[in-house]
C-alpha cells in the first residue's frame, strides 16, 4: 500500500535546507552519518522492539531489559562497533539499563580516581564486561550531602585490608542503578578511617556478587529498592539497596589518585585537589546536559507534528478547521521549546569542549579551571534538566487528550526523564553551588580577574549602570543588545546578593537566609551562558541554504522568550523598562510567525526514526488517527469483549434487587 505523507504540505513550505540542518544538529557530517546508520540499525531490528514496555509487569520488564542489554552487547561485539557507535546504539535502544552505570559511572570513576596500576588492573575487565560495576555513593540518609555519608572504610594494618561497614540503617546504600540485581562490583563511597582518624569520603572498589553464581558475597546484603514513578520508564533499572557487614577488601582497592594509604598505615594526600573525588559527577553532569536536548527535541518533535495534524474550530464555509499549530497561544508555548532544544544542543556541544579542556589541564596538573567547570556543569545540568522536564510535560498538554495516552510516548518520556532533576545532584543544591562560585567571584573582584563564562564581571561597573538602547521591536534582534541585557541582569542580581550577604556577621547564616535569591542569581548567570554560546555559534560559518537564518530566528526566540518569562528580574534590576519589555514581546510574536512555516522541517532535522520517537502522535507521516484507532484494539483489555471479572463484579450489580424504594 502506498504510504501517504500527511505532513507533505508542511514540508513543502520550509525555507531552508533540511539535510544541511541535520548535519548542524548532529554536530558534523561524520556524526550525522553515524547517528543515521545506527538509528536505522536499531529501528529495523525486532530485538530492540519497545512498544510493549508500558504493559509489562516489573519482572517481565526487567528480564526483557536484561535480554536487550545482552543483545545490544552481542551486536556491539559481532559488528565490531567502535565506542562512538556503541554509545549511539545505547542511545537509540532507548532503555535505561545497568549498563548505563557500568559505562557511564563505574568506568569513568576508575579512570578519573584510580592510579595507573589500578586502571591497568580493572579497566580491561570492565571493558570486556567480565565484571559489571555500579556507582554506590548515595545512602538512605544522605544523597546531596556527600560529606555526611556514614559508610566506613577502616584500615586494618594487620591484614593490609579495609573493612567496609554500614554502621546504621541510614548508612545503607540506596539508589545506585545496576546495584539491585546485576552489578558484580561497586565503587562504594565510604569514610576513610586510618589510625582512628576520619579522612573524609573516598571511593573503594568492592566486589558484591560471586562471579560464579551471582550470589552476594559474605557480609553483603543487596536488593532492589522497588517500583518507581510511571509504567515502564525507569523501572527497567534495578536501583538498589546495599549493606556491608565488615566486608574486607585489599588495601589496593581504595581508589588512590587523590589520596593514598601506605602499607604502614600512613595517609598521604596527592597534589591534586580533593574535589577530584567528585570528578565522576562532573563528567556525568556534562553528559546529562548533552542528553537534555535529545529528550526535549523528542517531545517537541511529537508535539509539533501533532499540532500540524490536529485541527479544531475555525472552519470557513465548510472548509477544513484550523490546524492547532496556527493558534498563537499554541505557538507561544511550543516554539520556545523548539528553540530551547536547539539552544541545549549547542550548549551541550560547548560543555563537552569545556570538559575535554579541563580534563587535559588536570592531566597536566593545571587545576585553575576546575571551579568554573564545576559551576558550569552543575548550573547547566540544573537549568537544562528543569527546562526539559517541564518542557516534556508542556508538550503533553500541547497534544490535548491524546497526549495522555501512553501511545503518544509522552507519559513514559516524562517519567523516564524527570528524575534527571534529582539524580547527579538535586537541581536546587547544584544552583547553590553556582551561587557560591558567583559570590566568591564578586568578593574577589579587583583581586582576581574573572575569566571564561564569568568574564563579563570584569565590566561590572559598566553593567551596573548601563541603559538598554532598544527603541523599536527590531532592535531586539541585535545580539549586542540582547547580550548586554542578560549580562547586566546577571551582574546586578549577583552584586545585589553579595551586598545583602555583607549585612550578615556570619556568612553561612547569610547564605542560608538569602538562598532563594542566590538561586535566582545563579539561574540568571546560567541563562546568560546559554544565550551567549548560542550567539557565538551563529558567528561561525554555517553552510546550507537558509540554515543560519533559521538558527538566528531560534536564537532570538530563545533569548526573548527568557527575557519575557523573567521580565520581573530585568525590570526590577532596572536593566530594561516596561516599554522595552513590551517591544521584546512584539518582536517575539513576529518571530513565531517566521518559524511557523519551517516548524515541521525544523523537527525533521532531528532525524528521529519512528521507532526512536515511539509515538503515534509524532509519527513521520502524520497519519495519526488510523494508528491511534488500531493501537486501541491492541490493548490487552480488548482481548475479550466481556472483561474478566464481569461475572464476579458487574453482573451481580446489574442483577441486584433494588430495595431503595422501601428505605
Ligand atoms: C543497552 C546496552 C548497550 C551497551 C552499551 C555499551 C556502550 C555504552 C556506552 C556509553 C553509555 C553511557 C551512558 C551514560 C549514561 C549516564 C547515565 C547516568 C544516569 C545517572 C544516574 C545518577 C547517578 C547519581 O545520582 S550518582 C550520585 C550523585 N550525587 C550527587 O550529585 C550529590 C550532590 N552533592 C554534591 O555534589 C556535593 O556534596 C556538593 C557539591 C553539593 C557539596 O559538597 P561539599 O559539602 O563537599 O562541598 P562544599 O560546598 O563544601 O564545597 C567544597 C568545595 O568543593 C567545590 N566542589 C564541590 N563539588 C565539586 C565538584 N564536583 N568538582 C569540583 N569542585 C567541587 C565547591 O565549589 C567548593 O569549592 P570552594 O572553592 O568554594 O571551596
Ligand atoms: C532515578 C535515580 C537514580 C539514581 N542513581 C544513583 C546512582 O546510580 N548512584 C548513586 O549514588 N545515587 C543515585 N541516585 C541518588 C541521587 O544522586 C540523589 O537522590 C540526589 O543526589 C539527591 O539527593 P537526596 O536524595 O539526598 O535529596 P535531598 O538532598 O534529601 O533533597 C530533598 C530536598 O531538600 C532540598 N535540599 C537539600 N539540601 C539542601 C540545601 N543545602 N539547601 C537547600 N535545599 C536543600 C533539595 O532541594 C530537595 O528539595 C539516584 C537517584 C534517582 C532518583
Amino acid at each position: 500500500m502506498e504510504r501517504v505523507d500527511h505532513l507533505a504540505h508542511e514540508r513543502n513550505k520550509s525555507e531552508f535546507d533540511v539535510d544541511a540542518m541535520k548535519i548542524v544538529w548532529a554536530g558534523s557530517p561524520h556524526a550525522f552519518e553515524l547517528s543515521d546508520r545506527i538509528s536505522k540499525l536499531v529501528a529495523s531490528d525486532p530485538g530492540f522492539r519497545k512498544d510493549n514496555r508500558t504493559m509489562l509487569s516489573r519482572k517481565d520488564l526487567f528480564k526483557n531489559t536484561l535480554r536487550k542489554a545482552a543483545y545490544a552487547w552481542k551486536t556491539i561485539v559481532d559488528l565490531h562497533l567502535s565506542e562512538e557507535e556503541a554509545a549511539k546504539l545505547r542511545f537509540y535502544v532507548d532503555e535505561p539499563a545497568y549498563t548505563d552505570l557500568h559505562w557511564g559511572m563505574f568506568v569513568p570513576a576508575i579512570k578519573g580516581q584510580g592510579t595507573d596500576e589500578q586502571q591497568q588492573k580493572w579497566l580491561p575487565l570492565a571493558y570486556k564486561m567480565q565484571i559489571i560495576g555500579c556507582y554506590a555513593q548515595t545512602e538512605l540518609g544522605h544523597g546531596s550531602n556527600v560529606q555526611g555519608l556514614e559508610t566506613t572504610a577502616t584500615f586494618d594494618p594487620q591484614t593490609d585490608e579495609f573493612i567496609i561497614h554500614s554502621p546504621t540503617l541510614t548508612s545503607s546504600k540506596w539508589w545506585p542503578g545496576g546495584l539491585g540485581k546485576v552489578a558484580t562490583h561497586a565503587i562504594a563511597y565510604a569514610r576513610l578511617i586510618v589510625g582512628g582518624r576520619d579522612y573524609g569520603v573516598n571511593g573503594f572498589i568492592v566486589q558484591l556478587r560471586s562471579l560464579e553464581d551471582h550470589s552476594p558475597l559474605p557480609g553483603i546484603t543487596v536488593g532492589d529498592i522497588g517500583m518507581k514513578f510511571g509504567n515502564g520508564a525507569y523501572n527497567t533499572m534495578d536501583n538498589g539497596v546495599l549493606q556491608f557487614d565488615h566486608v574486607r577488601i585489599p588495601r589496593d582497592q581504595m581508589l588512590m589518585r587523590v589520596s593514598q594509604v601506605t602499607r604502614e598505615g600512613k595517609y598521604k594526600q596527592s597534589d591534586v585537589p580533593r574535589q577530584l573525588v567528585y570528578g565522576t559527577m562532573v563528567y556525568v553532569r556534562q553528559t546529562i546536559v548533552a542528553d537534555a536536548s535529545c529528550a526535549l527535541s523528542r517531545a517537541v518533535c511529537i508535539a509539533t507534528r501533532y499540532s500540524a495534524v490536529r485541527r479544531q474550530f475555525g472552519s470557513q464555509n465548510g472548509g477544513p478547521e484550523t490546524q492547532v499549530i496556527d493558534y498563537k497561544t499554541q505557538q507561544s508555548r511550543l516554539f520556545p521549546l523548539l528553540a530551547s532544544a536547539y539552544a541545549f544542543r549547542f550548549i551541550g556541544e560547548w560543555l563537552k569542549w569545556l570538559y575535554t579542556d579541563v580534563t587535559q589541564r588536570l592531566q597536566a596538573n593545571d587545576f585553575s579551571t576546575l571551579p568554573e567547570a564545576h559551576a558550569c556543569t552543575a548550573g547547566l545540568k540544573s537549568l537544562t534538566t528543569t527546562a526539559t522536564a517541564d518542557g516534556i510535560e508542556e508538550c503533553r498538554k500541547l497534544c490535548g487528550g491524546h497526549g495522555y495516552l501512553c501511545s503518544s510516548g509522552l507519559p513514559e518520556l516524562f517519567a523516564v526523564y524527570v528524575p534527571a532533576c534529582t539524580y547527579e545532584g538535586d537541581n536546587t543544591v547544584l544552583l547553590l553551588q553556582v551561587a557560591r562560585f558567583l559570590m566568591k567571584t564578586v568578593s574577589q573582584l579587583g583581586v582576581k580577574k574573572p575569566v571564561g563564562t564569568i568574564g563579563y564581571m570584569t565590566r561590572v561597573d559598566h553593567l551596573m549602570q548601563c541603559r538598554c538602547g532598544v527603541q523599536r521591536a527590531e532592535d531586539w534582534l541585535n545580539p549586542s543588545a540582547l547580550l548586554e541585557a542578560f549580562e547586566a541582569r546577571a551582574a546586578r542580581m549577583s552584586v545585589a546578593c553579595a551586598q545583602n550577604l555583607s549585612n550578615f556577621d556570619n556568612p553561612e547564616e547569610g547564605f542560608a537566609e538569602l538562598s532563594a535569591d542566590l538561586v535566582e542569581a545563579a539561574v540568571a548567570h546560567c541563562q546568560l551562558i546559554i544565550v551567549s554560546k548560542f550567539i557565538e555559534k551563529l558567528q561561525q560559518e554555517i553552510p546550507g541554504k537558509g540554515v543560519k537564518q533559521q538558527l538566528e530566528v531560534l536564537c532570538n526566540i530563545y533569548t526573548l522568550f527568557l527575557l519575557h518569562k523573567h521580565q520581573g528580574d530585568f525590570l526590577s534590576t532596572g536593566c530594561i523598562t516596561p516599554k522595552h519589555a513590551s517591544l521584546a514581546n512584539d518582536q517575539l510574536r513576529s518571530l513565531y510567525s517566521q518559524v511557523r512555516p519551517n516548524a515541521i522541517a525544523l523537527v525533521d532535522a532531528f532525524n528521529y526514526t519512528d521507532h526512536f520517537l515511539g509515538s503515534i502522535l509524532g509519527c513521520y507521516d502524520g497519519n495519526v488517527y488510523p494508528k491511534l484507532y488500531e493501537a486501541a484494539w491492541e490493548d490487552p483489555l480488548n482481548d475479550s469483549v466481556v472483561p474478566d471479572g464481569y461475572h464476579q463484579y458487574i453482573r451481580p450489580l446489574l442483577k441486584q434487587q433494588i430495595r431503595t424504594a422501601r428505605l
